[in-house]
């Protein structure tokens, strides 16, 4: 493995790649190619059709910076310091977690409702309980454009960082921030409400893959004892603020869809929909109030 990184693109990222596969990186040749790309401004097109195309000799720096904190375990995203959801780019500060494919189930889940909300009556409010990003938040705004929604957090640095991705995707005139833990100081009534709250049980996290223990905030990881304090508070102080015609929408882990849905079946709803993320694993319920 070479000390000092090539100055031409080809040999570049055949070195990038070599250097993360040798350290057991699980996707080298992706992770090299996400790096290289966005610290030497070039694309894959001319990765392939100019080789021998010289790059810059402060992109090498900050590509070798780049390959140093992969190599010692930082997950790539973090270091480009975004993620692509549901085809946006979402900026990430360490206050946020890192969006997930999986989460876009739960975009895809509620999205018929807030459409169909949204061309019936003129509007759809949404409220996003642990908005992190604002990822789910921003995916329903940019697929609804009738929406407007509110992204709730309990962390101050996750709120400002929504913001700006709002700001970002030119939806700043349809999102707001709330800081608050879950629903103490949110007012007004909304069509939906969607959460991915922290749900892992807290003894668990110590086992969690080293880049989601080591880089995710913890705040959004730790569910309490069994995982399931944030859907017991959700389901016992929702129906305040939910129109008649509503839908819940939480995200779950894997093995939770029976207990969850006891809980909301005991607070009063009725389960509308159960969806699986693109493992098969179930992923979304989403529910609508038993007695409007
Ligand atoms: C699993 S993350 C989800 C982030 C984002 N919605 C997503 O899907 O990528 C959970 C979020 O809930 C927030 N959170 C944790 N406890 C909270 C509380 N008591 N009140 C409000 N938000 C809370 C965390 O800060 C974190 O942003």
């Amino acid at each position: 493995m070479a000390d000092i990184l090539p100055g031409t693109l080809g040999p570049l990222l055949r070195e990038a790649r070599h250097r993360l596969a040798a350290a057991g990186v699980a996707d080298p040749a992706l992770d090299a190619w996400l790096l290289v790309e966005h610290f030497s401004g070039t694309t894959r097109t001319q990765a392939i059709a100019e080789p021998s195309q010289t790059v810059r000799e402060d992109a090498i720096a900050a590509i070798d910076v780049a390959l140093r904190r992969r190599v010692a375990g930082e997950p790539v995203h973090r270091i480009l310091g975004f993620r692509e959801f549901y085809g946006l780019r979402l900026g990430l500060s360490p206050e946020t977690l890192e969006p997930r494919p999986d989460t876009e189930t739960l975009v895809e889940a509620i999205l018929p409702f807030a459409r169909a909300t949204a061309e019936r009556l003129g509007e759809c409010r949404i409220l996003d309980l642990g908005t992190g990003t604002g990822a789910i938040a921003l995916a329903l705004l940019i697929a609804v454009p009738g929406a407007v929604a509110t992204g709730v957090d309990i962390a101050a640095g996750a709120l400002a960082t929504a913001m700006r991705n709002a700001c970002e995707l030119g939806l700043a005139d349809r999102f707001e921030t709330l800081e608050s833990d879950w629903f103490a100081k949110v007012s007004g009534r909304y069509h939906v409400i969607a959460a991915n709250p922290p749900y892992i049980p807290s003894r668990d996290i110590g086992n969690l893959q080293d880049e989601v223990r080591d880089f995710d905030p913890h705040l959004a990881l730790d569910g309490g004892a069994d995982g399931l304090g944030p859907y017991r508070i959700i389901a016992a102080e929702a129906t305040r603020f939910l129109e008649a015609e509503c839908r819940v929408a939480v995200e779950i882990g894997h093995t939770q869809r029976n207990e969850v849905t006891d809980i909301f079946l005991a607070a009063g709803y009725r389960l509308s929909g159960m969806f699986c993320d693109l493992g098969g694993n179930d992923r979304v319920l989403v529910f609508e109030r038993a007695n409007p």
